[in-house]
């Protein structure tokens, strides 16, 4: 659905996105994860034509999409969800669909039937007549999602939506953005919080420094990693007396902080605990954990992701 090839762009000598290419499949909720100044909004840009790209494509069911004139009719089947609000303070929140509404030329029939679809939707319908300006950021967030979507675009980008947002709106947002999904919506969804990736996406994209580092999956991106599952250990005696049997089913490192095995995959949890408790390693000491998109962009990177 939208095929992006190459997309370079520069801002004076930095390069913000480094030769981005990407597939998404009609219904897909992407996930575009990266730390600061990875490039996220950049690339949110330069999908919903507010910059030029310096190289590369980008279109959307074939057509051209992005900057400039060519990209006009593709515009209209997209919502942006930008990461800084765009809302009119002194107006209410009605007012402010009903402007939103008349950029795309919807019938006034219409147009209030979405309104009132949408402000019940993010749980703000008591609120219709309240001047934004009263409203939280989480309130504010919501009302700027049912803006984007008064035209029922094919694709909606939501550039880190939930920055600043409390946790009721949070998940009155996730449940919303669910939903859609669930009736087709195509979505891209930028964040820095990986378990909103974990949570939300049906894909990921790792970016940093400009560049696609990895993209699948959940379970694709967690193959990366050399380990499925990590034993942690105390640096007791009777656990370092186990060491050298468990060595056999994993790779041990050891910090301060104790003996961590990262198991080979596949090895059964019964054979390992069967060797801790032969050395008189009391279960209550060993800990189980599973590797999550953090230990992937380490893996990738070799660096902490930096939220
Ligand atoms: N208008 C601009 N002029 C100069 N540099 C910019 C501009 N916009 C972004 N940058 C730089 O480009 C890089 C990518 O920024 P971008 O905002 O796309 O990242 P991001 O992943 O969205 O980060 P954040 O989560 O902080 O918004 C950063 O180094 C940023 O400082």
């Amino acid at each position: 659905m939208l095929a992006i090839t190459s997309l370079t762009k520069h801002y004076g000598k930095l390069t913000a996105l480094d030769g981005v290419s990407l597939d998404i499949g009609p219904g897909e909720f992407f996930g575009l994860l990266g730390p600061n100044g990875a490039g996220k909004s950049t690339l949110m840009s330069l999908i919903a034509g507010l910059k030029p790209a310096d190289a590369g494509t980008i279109t959307l069911a074939g057509q051209p999409a992005g900057f400039g004139p060519a990209a006009a009719r593709t515009r209209r089947d997209l919502g942006l969800v930008p990461q800084t609000i765009a809302l009119y303070d002194d107006l209410t929140a009605e007012e402010n669909l009903r402007v939103f509404g008349e950029l795309f030329a919807l019938d006034r029939a219409t147009l209030q039937e979405r309104i009132d679809e949408g402000l019940a939707a993010v749980g703000l319908a008591d609120r219709r007549k309240h001047r934004v300006k009263t409203f939280s950021g989480g309130m504010q967030r919501r009302l700027n999602l049912v803006a984007a979507l008064l035209h029922r675009p094919k694709l909606l980008l939501c550039d880190e939506p939930t920055v600043g947002v409390d946790p009721q709106s949070r998940n009155a947002i996730f449940e919303f953005l669910e939903k859609r999904a669930a009736e087709g919506l195509t979505i891209i969804y930028s964040t820095h919080y990986m378990e909103e990736a974990t949570r939300l996406c049906s894909r990921i994209a790792i970016i940093d420094h400009g560049k696609i580092l990895a993209d699948g999956s959940l379970n694709d991106l967690l193959g990366h990693l050399p380990s499925s599952e990590q034993l942690g250990l105390p640096l007791s005696a009777a656990a370092t007396a186990a060491l050298p049997a468990l060595a056999a089913h994993g790779t041990v490192t050891t910090t301060d902080d104790g003996h961590q095995i990262a198991l080979h995959p596949g090895t059964p949890l019964s054979t390992v605990f069967a060797l801790t408790e032969k050395y008189g390693v009391p279960s209550s000491a060993c800990t189980l954990s599973r590797p999550g998109l953090e230990d992937v962009f380490l893996h990738l990177t070799g660096k902490a992701f930096r939220e």
